[in-house]
């Protein structure tokens, strides 16, 4: 059985940007086995492309050498060895990047893409929601304008953070500034269309729970992320205070941090990114993990098209899909040219890629042109991980 015999991270830039700077650039890990087969994966970049980078050189070590067509044993190979594995994001991100490739490696093996290696589709084409749309948007007339365009590209939901620079807490004034952003859009698309409210994490439980009063009147489907990250307690006050249903995951690095919610009953839309749970080998158990509790899943997907791809793969085996997220149609048209384009959003959905493996094309010509050398983020007073241009009030 073929061999790893090496790993490159590749780090991807380009003048033209998208709409949110942490993926203003793209890391790609190519993965390259003893009889020449070639795999690919994305790993996150956002605020760590640097380390990012050199986490992928030393995680390496650990693949090098053995089995490529064995990502699962691989994976509990390497658990052993990297220690902090379920608490680096980096070490994740890079895991998961690898751990991506050597799905790739086995699809274009066997002549399969990987949707087929994991049971077979339950769906030919994926229902998909718009984020990175409302740029620039700061007036709920913007918003509204900017949610009928998206609209009219056929898509059934649209996600958005209406809330401005407001952080940890929100006053009068914010309430009443989000209230009129997600009322203008409700208005723009009508009831059928599901509204997906993005928090991005920033809010103390008070705050939260008074935004979930103050919204709930325009029916969103879901909140994303209320509550900060890592605050059990403000999320169980929250539940107990709203309706309202719970989405989250895309921070989550391991299979046990995502039992952990699961169980305990704190989200009913679960977001794990294929490029930071541990790739394909974990994606793929947090689906029934979530199948298991009637927790239906959303991938979070706002990085790269290969990512993006990958997502696509996974959702058409996922009994227990909401919506996948998609940035596609807001990508800049570079990161789309890395797969020539081929996922391509149709009236609200994607047709599921059928090449083996990774299910696309991956353009190396142009990877190899956009190679850059890793490098920091700029930080500015607006974080990089907010849609360009909405850090503002009115
Ligand atoms: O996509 C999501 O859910 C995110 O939280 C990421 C941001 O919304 C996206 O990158 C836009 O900044
Ligand atoms: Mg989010």
């Amino acid at each position: 059985m073929a061999k790893i015999s090496e790993i490159e991270p590749i780090v991807l830039a380009h003048s033209e940007k998208g709409s949110a700077t942490w993926a203003s650039v793209m890391i790609v890990v190519k993965v390259i086995t003893s009889d020449g087969q070639v795999g690919y994966g994305e790993a996150v970049p956002t605020l760590r492309v640097i380390n990012v980078y050199n986490t992928i050189k030393q995680v390496s070590k650990g693949y090098i050498g053995k089995e490529a067509e064995k990502p699962e044993e691989n994976y509990q190979e390497w658990y052993k060895q990297d220690f902090y594995l379920a608490r680096s994001f980096e070490s994740a991100t890079a895991t998961s990047a690898i751990d991506q490739a050597l799905w790739d490696i086995i699809g274009k093996e066997l002549g399969a893409p990987i949707y087929k290696l994991l049971g077979g589709k339950v769906r030919d084409k994926i229902p998909v929601y718009a984020n990175g749309w409302y740029q620039d948007a700061v007036t709920p007339e913007d918003f509204a304008e900017k949610a009928k365009d998206v609209i009219k590209k056929g898509y059934k939901a649209l996600k958005f953070d209406p809330f401005g620079p407001y952080y940890n807490w929100i006053d009068e004034k914010g309430l009443k500034e989000a209230e009129e952003r997600v009322k203008a859009v409700r208005e723009a698309v009508g009831d059928e269309i599901d509204i997906l409210i993005e928090h991005h994490g920033r809010f103390n439980a008070n705050s939260a729970i008074l935004i979930a009063k103050r919204l709930e009147k325009y029916n969103p489907m879901f909140m994303e992320e209320p509550v900060h990250h890592e605050d059990i307690e403000g999320l169980r006050k929250y539940k107990q205070h709203t309706s309202l249903n719970i989405a989250l995951g895309e921070r989550l690095i391991s299979l046990k941090e995502a039992a952990f919610y699961v169980s305990e009953g704190l989200v009913n839309i679960l977001q794990p990114d294929l490029c930071n749970i541990g790739g394909i080998t974990v994606g793929r158990k947090v689906i029934s993990l979530a199948e298991a509790f009637d927790v239906e899943i959303a991938f979070h997907n706002a990085f790269g098209s290969i990512q993006n791809a990958y997502s696509l793969q996974l959702a058409s085996i996922t009994p227990n899909l909401y919506l996948l997220e998609n940035f596609y149609d807001w990508f800049p048209q570079w990161k789309r040219d890395v797969v020539y384009d081929e996922t391509k959003v149709e009236d609200g959905h994607v047709k599921v890629p059928e090449k083996p493996g990774i299910g696309v094309s991956i353009n190396e010509k142009l990877i190899e042109s956009l190679k850059v050398e890793p490098k920091e983020l700029e930080v500015l007073e607006e974080p990089v991980w907010v849609v360009k241009g909405t850090w503002k009030k009115y």
